[in-house]
């Protein structure tokens, strides 16, 4: 612990406790938006590799990709990667080599981080890999597990987990309950490594950022440049004042986040954000984002439940929509959206047609703010992505640009990201005055929330500044 906080004093960073949320990393300094407040690099990190998608396990790239031919079960991009793993492979690859090749197949992501994480620390104690400050297994083991907490099934997944890293690993002091307990800890403290559109490509452990708790309404932003975590101020943060990130997605209404946090994080948050459940504009706001609209096309209301549970009321006109009339669409909805998601890894087109009739439902159900519209706005904005029909996309990026505007704080990567869309897609259309707005709009945020100086920012510069020079070229005489 000593190390550690001199390791982190000279980052103008200092662990505390608090009586609720155990430990919390503060400010020592300030800081400005943009500034990196932290970085580092995984204890261990697996990519999520399935049977139909893998990625390189040094850079997670999926382009490019050669097995390792003593396992055959891991990849790599070149021997750049393969090299730079090779320490830690080499005793895996051991361990998966044993295994027949079915065996191997079904070595889940979340197996192979665990033994990754044991043959790391072997490394560390054989010296074969050195121990700091902010790298070692001193930092794991102090993460917070919850075992006292979590109910009998997960107890016993986790068992047989750790019973089958037992199995590979072959190492006969090996503490069964102790890697029962790390399955656990990596429950509550592991982060999905994504890439800069935040796309999941992996799974990593950062025992020094997992010390940094949760808000609704975070002061700091956790990003990946690779397999590094990065995490940045979005706004000004004070000396003395907590760094705080967000867990999960901010745009729920309070019940959900407080669900979601309760679930995997097994903490009730006491957030601003998440302290106002049950007043008026809370109500409202869930009513909106969760919720049904009017069944008058012309109002833009929402409802709230009315008379016993089976009404609902709009809340602007007055009018009031049966209970089975919306189950009805919704069943409708849920039948669809079933047979959609199929065709997603299969066929565009009769995706677009099936998420088209998905959105034409909700349209008569959700209301215009409503999250589960948006989902599938979204999904068809990607759909049409792949299918390459831009101006079509751009219709429904530009559907989606004010519902983020509305659901997330004005510096928020997923705002960026989507203005970003919305630049490309114009800049490829020929609307350079427009796309020069979006992507103004993008840089202001994603230079805060990615920094300035990685490629996929520099591309995004490089981007404005094309389309400002074609729209001066356009103005010249
Ligand atoms: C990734 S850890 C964060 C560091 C943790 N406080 C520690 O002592 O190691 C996540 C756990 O911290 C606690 N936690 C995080 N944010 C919290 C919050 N806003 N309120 C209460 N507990 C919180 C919960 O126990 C949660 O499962």
């Amino acid at each position: 612990m000593e190390d550690l906080q001199s390791a982190l004093s000279g980052r103008g960073l200092t662990v505390t406790t608090h009586p609720e949320k155990g430990r919390c990393i503060v400010s020592t300094t300030n800081f400005s938006p943009g500034d990196v407040i932290i970085s580092q690099d995984p204890y261990a990190s697996v990519p999520n590799n399935s049977s139909v998608d893998v990625k390189c396990d040094g850079c997670f790239t999926s382009s490019n990709l050669k097995k390792c031919s003593a396992c055959q079960a891991v990849w790599y991009c070149g021997s750049m990667c393969q090299k730079s793993e090779w320490k830690l492979h080499r005793l895996e690859c051991q361990a998966l080599a044993r295994l027949s090749k079915d065996r191997r197949k079904s070595v889940s992501p979340s197996i192979r981080l665990m033994m990754r994480l044991y043959l790391k620390r072997k490394l560390q104690s054989d010296q074969v890999i050195p121990k700091t400050a902010i790298d070692n297994y001193n930092l794991v083991e102090a993460l917070v597990s919850h075992m006292s907490n979590i109910d009998e099934n997960q107890l016993v997944l986790y068992a047989q987990m750790a019973n089958l890293v037992n199995l590979i690993l072959q190492w006969p002091d090996i503490n069964i309950k102790e890697i029962a307990e790390n399955f656990s800890r990596f429950a509550c403290n592991a982060h999905t490594i994504c890439d800069n559109e935040l796309r999941p490509l992996g799974t990593g452990l950062y025992p020094v950022i997992s010390i940094i708790n949760h808000s609704c309404s975070p002061n700091s932003v956790l990003v990946f440049e690779g397999k590094v975590a990065v995490v940045r101020a979005m706004e000004p943060i004070l000396k003395g004042s907590e760094v705080l990130i967000s867990y999960i997605e901010t745009a729920g209404s309070t019940a959900t986040r407080l669900k979601t946090l309760k679930e995997q994080y097994l903490f009730k948050c006491t957030c601003s954000r998440c302290m106002k459940l049950g007043f008026d504009d809370d109500i409202q706001e869930s009513a909106i984002l969760d919720g049904y609209r009017c069944k008058d096309d012309k109002c833009n209301g929402f409802l709230l439940h009315y008379s016993d549970d089976n009404a609902f009321r709009c809340q602007q006109c007055g009018l009031v929509r049966k209970k089975e009339e919306i189950k009805q669409i919704t069943s409708e909805v849920k039948l669809l959206s079933d047979k959609a998601t199929t065709s997603l890894c299969s066929d565009y087109l009769e995706a677009r047609a099936m998420y088209k009739m998905i959105e034409k439902l909700q349209l008569k159900l959700c209301h215009s703010l409503s999250l589960t519209l948006m989902r599938t706005r979204e999904t068809l904005l990607k759909i049409l992505m792949e299918l390459k029909v831009w101006r079509e996309a751009l219709t429904y990026c530009k559907l989606t640009v004010p519902i983020y505007q509305r659901i997330y704080p004005t510096v928020h990567p997923l705002l960026g990201l989507q203005y970003y869309t919305s630049g490309k897609l114009e800049w490829l259309l020929g609307d350079t005055e427009d796309a020069i707005k979006s992507l103004t709009m993008a840089v202001d945020i994603l230079r805060i929330t990615h920094g300035t100086n990685t490629p996929f920012m520099k591309d995004l510069l490089i981007k404005l500044e094309e389309a400002c020079a074609e729209a001066a070229y356009k103005l010249s005489p």
